[in-house]
């Protein structure tokens, strides 16, 4: 099969394709350099909202038409095109149309002719409009920009629930472990704390001991001076107490005015000499009215196998043989 060869291209003449140009959607611009005349198609012209070639036939057309905060930028990108600094023109700014409204367009466009001093003789572009696309884009900036702000609030309360959570979290252990009267742990505290200390002494074969103390002729003051004065001297109790006891000690309510320290690594000895310091400040108590305040003291050291309650129980124990012996005693 004989091959039939292609047609030669011949060029357009400048009447053929400006009548091309007539046909195009987009805005076609041609630039003849060194005459200044700037050809431009009914598509341009539409797209601006102005009658076809109904404006000068100058650069300064363009010029006019683009939007005066974008046109430093667009001056600086046009000529680094015809300085050979960059390769390529093309770049995207807003219109002012015939009305005065904005339109986003994209402008690109091609040297084809150049002078034999490199300078250009024509240049020819198309305006293309992307006004849709790039008030979507706008659009939706914003939107994303509200949606973070509202995640950053969101963020904000949910940080502040929980802040609130966790402080009521902790008012709950307060309350759940704290005497409500003088602060010290409580019985529930005492136990839990006496459970884990039982522990670490088996599994450390540390000393641990435990002090039981209780007032001594506790009654009288509330039946004479009411439960008030009473509940006051419970308070001053504790105040007088702490300042004998080191920071791993725990100092607990045990019962009405009956108390308990815990002492890690303490031996029966060690204990008892605490035990004689706080009896000897609380004896130092300020008198309510006739009645003296002293404390009865019962003093054990954990042995091994033996767990919190018994522990408590032989704590127990030596009190009420402290108290027996005629209070204001540390009994072992
Ligand atoms: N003010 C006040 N009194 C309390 C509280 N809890 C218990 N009591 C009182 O503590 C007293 C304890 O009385 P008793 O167990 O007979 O002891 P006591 O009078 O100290 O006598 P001995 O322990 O034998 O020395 C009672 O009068 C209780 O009402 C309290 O929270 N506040």
């Amino acid at each position: 099969m004989s091959q039939v060869p292609k047609p030669v291209p011949t060029g357009f003449t400048e009447q053929q394709l400006h009548t091309l140009f007539e046909l195009i959607s987009d805005g076609v611009w041609d630039w003849h350099a060194n005459t200044g005349y700037v050809y431009r198609n009914p598509a341009w012209y539409a797209m601006l909202g102005y009658d076809s070639h109904s404006l000068d036939n100058s650069v300064l057309t363009w010029e006019n038409v683009i939007h005066p905060e974008d046109y430093p930028r667009v001056m600086a990108h046009f000529e680094a095109y015809l300085e050979q600094r960059s390769e390529a023109y093309c770049i995207e700014y807003r219109c002012i149309r015939r009305d005065g409204s904005h339109l986003w367009v994209e402008d690109r466009g091609y040297i084809i002719d150049r002078n034999e001093d490199g300078t250009v003789a024509r240049m020819l572009g198309a305006h293309r409009n992307i006004d849709d696309r790039k008030r979507l884009v706008v659009q939706l900036e914003l939107r994303n920009q509200s949606l973070e702000s509202l995640v950053a609030e969101r963020t904000r309360e949910l940080s502040w629930v929980n802040q609130q959570l966790l402080r009521q979290l902790d008012e709950n252990r307060q309350l759940a472990e704290r005497d409500s009267l003088t602060r010290t742990a409580n019985r529930y505290h005492l136990e839990k704390t006496l459970h884990q200390e039982c522990e670490r002494a088996r599994r450390f074969r540390e000393p641990l001991a435990l002090i039981a103390m209780d007032l001594d002729n506790f009654k009288p003051v509330n039946d004479l001076y009411g439960h008030a004065r009473g509940d006051a001297l419970l308070i001053e109790l504790v105040e007088q107490v702490r300042p004998h006891l080191r920071e791993q000690d725990m100092l607990a309510r045990w019962g009405g005015d009956e108390f308990a320290v815990v002492l890690p690594g303490t031996t029966l000895t060690q204990a008892c000499e605490t035990a004689q310091r706080i009896r000897k400040a609380v004896a130092e108590l300020a008198p309510v009215g006739e009645c003296r305040l002293t404390m009865s003291y019962g003093v054990v050291q954990w042995r091994e196998g033996e767990n919190q309650h018994s522990l408590l129980a032989r704590a127990d124990q030596a009190l009420y043989r402290a108290k027996a012996a005629g209070k204001n005693i540390v009994a072992e």
